[in-house]
């Protein structure tokens, strides 16, 4: 719209110097015609040949040469019938009152014709005034004027027009409206003022504009050039629609080029946090590594959440140890055991159980204090695990009571075992406390019970005959 503004402007400027300098040539033609009809006035032949002239010239003057009363001395073309007739038209009665070189208001003529008059006044040597010498200008028919306006550069909706100082439009691309005024137009005020510059304005039918005006000095008329926003904005509509269609299939494919790397960056984190969700799962390092994290950021992410697999395994690792270990002896607690023991029945393992109890330990404590007796059970754990196979299971499930299942050991096998663990406690010399003797009660499943309180009731019944009769003995279970 900038653009517009100025070169509707610049073309407004160069129009009306354009029309300036017509109207000074046209002036200069007469000031020279006047000083050779000036020394002649009366040499009828030389004023006819000096009107032809200017009017072949310019091939737009109607050329006159009026004397000093106002009647008509000579015309080109020719016209006998006003000849040695007074003139009267407002142009030729202000070039004769002013005397003065003169470019006439607009008026309008007798036949309905606009015309300007321009005129040159005509002295002799004494400075006596003679007349005038004039040119009509008809402005609604062809004159270089109109030549000279009509040859400009017509663009997408462009057209200048031309006012008087009236406000009257000597010029338009649209002739019916030559001669026709504008009214209520700021920059036609400004223009007949001798102003120039640019503007958005509404024309006659409400239509917005985009003008540049320029004034024409000599005569005080103004140039208008100017385009309407629509045009000029569809232009630019044009141009919208050219660059979305050029840069559409490239945004499409930036777009999909997008998705499918936001893809390819965001997988390995899903799938992070997926895994996040299995961390109490003992394959979830696995896993982890599993992932492919391509790039460095999500490859950090990786190794810092391994490092946190790796820790919280270890502690749950380390919680369930101590949930299923007695504090004391490292053996199996109760909860352990009976977890242990069912794997097996529900594997249809037969095993035997050892019910281990050690004798008088209360004199133990009582003679050496409860450190020492806490050194004992330690001992003696030790002893039961070193004498164990690996699937052995060792348990502490009282004070100083202990459980020893041996899977796939029938009453008989599992008593040669009993026996060989009470003579090597019987003959271990501990620490400070010296030797102590254990009773060992003995039942099995499935042979004893096939319900497994029956079985531990059956090998708490051979520990008592045990202890009943003398203790650091082994009883197998009666079966009745
Ligand atoms: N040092 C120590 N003593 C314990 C622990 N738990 C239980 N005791 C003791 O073990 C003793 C068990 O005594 P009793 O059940 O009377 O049996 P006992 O003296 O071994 O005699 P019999 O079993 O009949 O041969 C008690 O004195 C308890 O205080 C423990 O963790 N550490």
């Amino acid at each position: 719209m900038n653009y517009t503004l100025k070169s509707n402007y610049a073309y407004a400027n160069k129009l009306a110097s354009a029309t300036d300098n017509f109207l000074e040539a046209a002036m200069q033609q007469l000031t020279y015609s006047a000083k050779i009809i000036e020394q002649e006035i009366n040499n009828e032949k030389l004023l006819k040949e000096e009107v032809t002239r200017l009017n072949l010239q310019t091939n737009s003057f109607n050329s006159v040469v009026i004397n000093k009363n106002g009647i008509i001395a000579a015309t080109s073309p020719v016209l006998p019938q006003i000849m040695e007739q007074t003139i009267s038209s407002p142009g030729a009665i202000q070039a004769l009152e002013e005397k003065r070189p003169l470019i006439s208001k607009p008026y309008m003529s007798a036949a309905g014709n606009l015309i300007i008059f321009i005129s040159h006044p005509l002295f002799d040597n004494a400075g006596n005034y003679l007349g005038y010498l004039g040119g009509s200008l008809y402005l609604k028919e062809r004159s270089i004027l109109n030549d000279l306006l009509d040859q400009h550069y017509y663009d997408e909706g462009t057209h200048i027009y031309v006012v008087d100082s009236y406000k009257r439009i000597l010029y338009h691309p649209d002739h019916i409206r030559i001669g026709t005024y504008v009214n209520n137009n700021a920059i036609i005020d400004d223009v007949i003022n001798g102003k120039g510059g640019i503007a958005n304005v509404r024309n006659n039918q409400n239509v917005e504009m985009l003008a540049g005006y320029a004034a024409v000095k000599k005569a005080h008329w103004g140039v208008i050039a100017q385009r309407p926003v629509k045009n000029t904005l569809a232009s630019l509509d044009t141009l919208i629609i050219e660059v979305i269609k050029r840069t559409l299939p490239m945004a499409v494919i930036t777009f999909i080029l997008i998705g499918f790397f936001a893809h390819f960056i965001s997988r390995p984190l899903k799938q992070l946090a997926n895994k996040v969700n299995t961390l109490d799962n003992p394959a979830s390092f696995e896993n982890f590594e599993n992932i492919k994290a391509w790039y460095f950021e999500s490859q950090r992410l990786k190794l810092a959440m391994l490092k946190g697999v790796s820790i919280l395994q270890t502690q749950i690792g380390q919680l369930r140890h101590d949930a299923q270990t007695d504090p004391l002896t490292g053996a199996h607690n109760r909860r352990s055991l009976n977890g242990l023991l069912n794997q097996l029945m529900l594997k249809q393992i037969p095993f035997a159980i050892l019910e281990i109890d050690i004798d008088f330990f209360k004199r133990v404590n009582d003679t050496f204090g409860h450190d020492k007796g806490d050194e004992a059970l330690k001992t003696l754990t030790d002893i039961i695990k070193k004498l164990s196979r690996k699937d052995d299971v060792v348990a502490r499930i009282g004070g100083e009571e202990f459980v020893l299942i041996l899977p796939n050991e029938d009453s008989e096998s599992a008593f040669k075992i009993a026996e060989r663990l009470r003579t090597t406690v019987a003959s271990t010399n501990m620490d400070v406390i010296g030797f102590i003797t254990i009773s060992i009660g003995i039942a099995t499943w499935p042979e004893h019970s096939n319900d497994i309180d029956q079985v531990y009731k059956y090998a708490d019944k051979a520990l008592y005959y045990a202890k009943e009769h003398g203790r650091n003995c082994c009883v197998i279970a009666d079966k009745n």
